[in-house]
């Protein structure tokens, strides 16, 4: 079967794969500033999750077991048995769903800016209905607050334009049927499972998915570890990009020295 997701690869054909997952609302082009640095040394694929960006967008409403199944079949479909696995947000909801239900096939871990539970369902609920009857502008200004820093957004208003033009580009249904994922996930009771390595990275002013989400990660997972970047909010590959590469390649060197 051909995947539904649309991948973007880079880097060496031979190289160990790194998969990178992105924050609802994105699409690959949100890693545009580890990649450079990542694709000298892996197989970077990146994906849209279902609903976003190039990827197929069926009808929701969406779970977090379909988001992972999806990328599973999709390894599968590239014949990769395993990969190192970094992903912001949503996209560390599904790394962790990988990790805690296909052990075998997660070797190194992160995950940015994330939470296992992500309330209130209401408030999730809500945003898919506004988003399905007016579309993604509706929602835009308050969500783009969220993912960067005031003095970030002061500083750098051409980027947090072009990331605002990201979120508004995804189809409405299927960012909604995303939305919905996040309602009925709860993965805190897979987390004892991950046998991976993990490195939980959050933004110390991330409003989103606070720090203290990713300490109740940490104390799940049995092999993770937190760090808490300084002026970062939710997108904080993009706020502190030489932090993250930096991060995640000391994460997956670990690995290289532990033989
Ligand atoms: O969109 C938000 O408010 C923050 C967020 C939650 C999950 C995700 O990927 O982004």
């Amino acid at each position: 079967m051909t995947s539904r997701l649309r991948l973007t690869v880079d880097g060496p054909p031979a190289a160990p794969v790194l998969v990178l997952g992105s924050s609802l609302g994105t699409a690959a082009a949100m890693w545009e500033p580890q990649v450079p640095v990542l694709a000298q040394r892996f197989r970077v694929i990146r994906y849209d999750h279902l609903g976003h960006g190039g990827s197929a967008v069926p009808p929701g409403p969406y779970t977090l077991d379909l988001l992972g199944r999806e990328l599973l079949r999709t390894l599968d479909d590239l014949d990769v048995p395993w990969v190192h696995y970094a992903g912001l947000s949503l996209g560390g909801m599904v790394g962790m769903w990988l990790a805690a239900h296909a052990p075998d096939r997660v070797r190194r871990l992160a995950l940015l800016c994330t939470s296992a539970s992500l309330g209130p369902a209401e408030q999730w609920r809500a945003r898919a209905a506004t988003v399905r009857a007016e579309g993604l502008p509706a929602i835009a200004d308050a969500v783009v607050a969220r993912w960067f820093t005031p003095a970030f957004a002061a500083a750098r208003p051409a980027v947090v334009a072009a990331h605002r033009a990201m979120l508004t580009a995804n189809p409405p249904a299927g960012y909604a049927a995303c939305c919905e994922a996040i309602v009925t996930m709860d993965l805190r009771p897979d987390l004892g499972r991950i046998t991976a390595p993990t490195l939980v990275i959050a933004g110390a002013d991330d409003p989103a998915t606070p720090v203290a989400h990713a300490r109740e990660i940490v104390g799940r997972v049995p092999r993770a570890r937190l760090a808490v970047l300084d002026a970062a909010a939710h997108l904080a590959n993009v706020e502190q990009p030489e932090q993250v590469c930096r991060l995640l390649l000391q994460h997956v060197d670990e690995e290289r020295g532990a033989g």
